[in-house]
């Protein structure tokens, strides 16, 4: 492949300095490169549309960390492309390469030799009094937390419909296998290949003295009830990778299903799953 769209967190890529440098390197070996330009309005930003990609491109660059990456290929999810990390952040757990060996990647690129890592998604619906009022898709996971005061939340489970168990915590943590290396893990979740697919449950700070993370299979749906018998003062929030968030009130049903969508990663790095959490954690 070559030819390119680079995507940048401009807080941490200013004047585009990065993204000029890979542009012109891409252009330099004959392919095609455009840059997203945004509007930095305050310290917010726009981010990528995908009426914004001219036709043709082959692969979406995104220099950033795993928030930017997470959040741009969610942002593109529509043009069924696939996303090469290029870490500029801290962690950068789900990016392939970093600007010391970005170079060397795009060779690879150039040269076919690269993999794409198809990685399973989910699909959280809110419902109150049976009405579906927020939707959203999350590569990491689906967190109901407290917001606001410290409340502890008290939860059902249900698992296609049929009631599980009921949790006394600080929340629930939905999660993919991707996203287990993420807040999963520090809820004390277990690490699961990443290409795994199914949905993982952990409970936040559970005040009980058995409580364990459970996994269901892809294709169950689990379905978290906030139980109605603390003060309706009491505030919930949904959160979708760390980023899209919908208040909850006691009562509303939190669905996550496997969604139709799936997030391609370009893997060049040979560097294995094991390897990964020996350098990333
Ligand atoms: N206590 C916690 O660990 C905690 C709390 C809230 C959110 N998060 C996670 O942050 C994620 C969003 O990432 P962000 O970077 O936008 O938020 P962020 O800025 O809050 O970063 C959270 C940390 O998690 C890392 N991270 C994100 N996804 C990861 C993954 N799949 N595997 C390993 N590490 C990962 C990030 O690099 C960062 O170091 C959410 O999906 C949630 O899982 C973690
Ligand atoms: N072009 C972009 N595409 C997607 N998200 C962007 C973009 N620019 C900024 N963002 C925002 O930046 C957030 C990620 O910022 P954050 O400071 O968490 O950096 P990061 O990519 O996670 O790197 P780090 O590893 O430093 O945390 C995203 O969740 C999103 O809200």
């Amino acid at each position: 492949m070559k030819n390119f769209f680079i995507v940048a967190n401009p807080l941490k890529d200013r004047e585009e300095l990065y993204s000029n440098r890979i542009c012109q390197y891409i252009k330099n070996m004959g392919g095609t490169c455009s840059i997203y330009s945004y509007e930095l309005i305050g310290n917010a930003c726009n981010y990528t549309d995908c009426k914004n990609i001219p036709e043709g491109v082959e692969c979406i660059i995104v220099l950033g960390g795993d928030g930017t990456l997470i959040q741009a290929s969610d942002d593109l999810n529509g043009l069924n492309l696939p996303f090469l990390g290029v870490n500029i952040g801290t962690l950068g757990y789900l990016t392939d390469t970093d600007m010391a060996n970005v170079y060397d990647t795009i060779d690879l690129l150039f040269k076919d030799q690269y993999l794409i890592d198809e990685r399973m998604m989910l699909n959280g619906q809110i419902y109150r009094d049976d009405k579906l009022i927020f939707e959203e898709t999350a590569l990491n996971d689906v967190v109901l937390n407290r917001s606001g005061n410290l409340s502890i939340m008290e939860y059902d489970v249900y698992v296609n419909d049929e009631y599980l168990t009921t949790y006394m915590a600080d929340g629930v943590i939905l999660s993919t296998a991707t996203g287990s290396t993420a807040y999963s893990l520090s809820a004390g979740g277990p690490i699961i290949q990443p290409n795994a697919n199914l949905i993982l449950m952990t409970a936040i700070c559970p005040h009980s003295l058995n409580s364990r993370s459970i996994i269901f299979g892809a294709e169950d749906c689990v379905t978290i009830v906030i139980k109605d018998n603390k003060k309706a003062a009491d505030r919930r929030v949904a959160t979708f990778d760390g980023e899209k968030f919908i208040d909850c009130l006691p009562g509303d049903k939190i669905k996550v299903c496997r969604s139709k969508k799936i997030a391609k990663f370009i893997k060049t790095n040979k560097a294995s799953f094991l390897e990964r959490i020996r350098d990333k954690m």
